[in-house]
């Protein structure tokens, strides 16, 4: 695929993780060399252990790197510091995280709608928005459930639907299909693949879920603290 460098939405160069010192020093991420493009989905793919929801976490500022460059949509990492980081991550990225962390006083569509909220959208215009959302993921008679009566695979889907709904321009999955059956799955990767089809956008995602592995235009393969090799396909 020939894209510019200009559409690369995320790029990490000898990116190096270690988490404590001396003898309890873990080195986790050992010299990644990663890319993703906008327009398109990359997959992490790997066995457990091997780093990636270290990676994902240095690439969407949770963590910091040890050493090495990271690069989203055109900012360096440590270029944005403060508020403006925390602004920037609210505006451009769209996590779900593998324990979806729904906020259990909230509805499915107040959860889903909280990035809105956050950056001012009015309540009801931001929980009307988020319930066509989940309308689309199926969840239409869900939205005023509470998440303890939602299944994992309900949950998850809000959680997704949380990390679309402000039309972000990088979206991070770990896990988006790990709870749910193929059918749901399917759908929720197809409506991943909707999103990423946007030239502004690019979607990351981690999983063990070779059913899925077809939706991807590129398929990264991590091992000890690694990008090995990556492949790259017609989705
Ligand atoms: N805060 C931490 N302190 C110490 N070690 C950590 C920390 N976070 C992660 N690790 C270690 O880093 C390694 C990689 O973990 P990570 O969660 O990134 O792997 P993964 O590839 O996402 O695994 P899985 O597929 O099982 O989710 C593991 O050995 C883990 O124990």
């Amino acid at each position: 695929m020939n894209a510019s460098p200009s559409s690369l939405a995320v790029r990490c160069t000898a990116v190096q993780k270690h988490f404590g010192g001396n003898e309890a020093r873990v080195q986790v991420l050992r010299g990644v060399e990663f890319e993703a493009r906008q327009g398109e989905i990359t997959f992490l793919v790997g066995p457990s252990g091997c780093g990636k929801t270290t990676l994902i976490s240095v690439i969407a500022g949770l963590l910091d790197p040890s050493d090495g460059e990271i690069e989203v949509l055109g900012h360096r990492h440590g270029q944005l510091q403060g508020a403006d980081r925390v602004v920037f991550r609210r505006r451009n990225l769209g996590f779900v995280f593998q324990q979806y962390n729904l906020l259990p006083s909230l509805t499915a569509a107040e959860n889903a709608a909280v990035p809105l909220m956050a950056d001012g959208i009015p309540r009801n215009a931001a929980v009307k928005k988020a319930a066509e959302l989940l309308d689309r993921l199926g969840l239409g008679s869900q939205v005023n459930a509470m998440p303890r009566v939602l299944s994992g695979g309900q949950q998850q889907r809000v959680a997704l639907a949380r990390a679309l709904v402000h039309e972000p321009a990088l979206i991070i999955c770990d896990e988006p299909t790990s709870a749910l059956d193929h059918k749901t799955g399917e759908s929720v990767m197809q409506l991943l693949a909707t999103a990423a089809l946007s030239p502004q956008r690019a979607v990351i995602v981690v999983t063990h879920d070779n059913r899925v592995f077809h939706h991807a235009h590129s398929i990264a393969h991590m091992d000890d603290g690694r990008v090995t090799h990556v492949e790259t396909q017609r989705p």
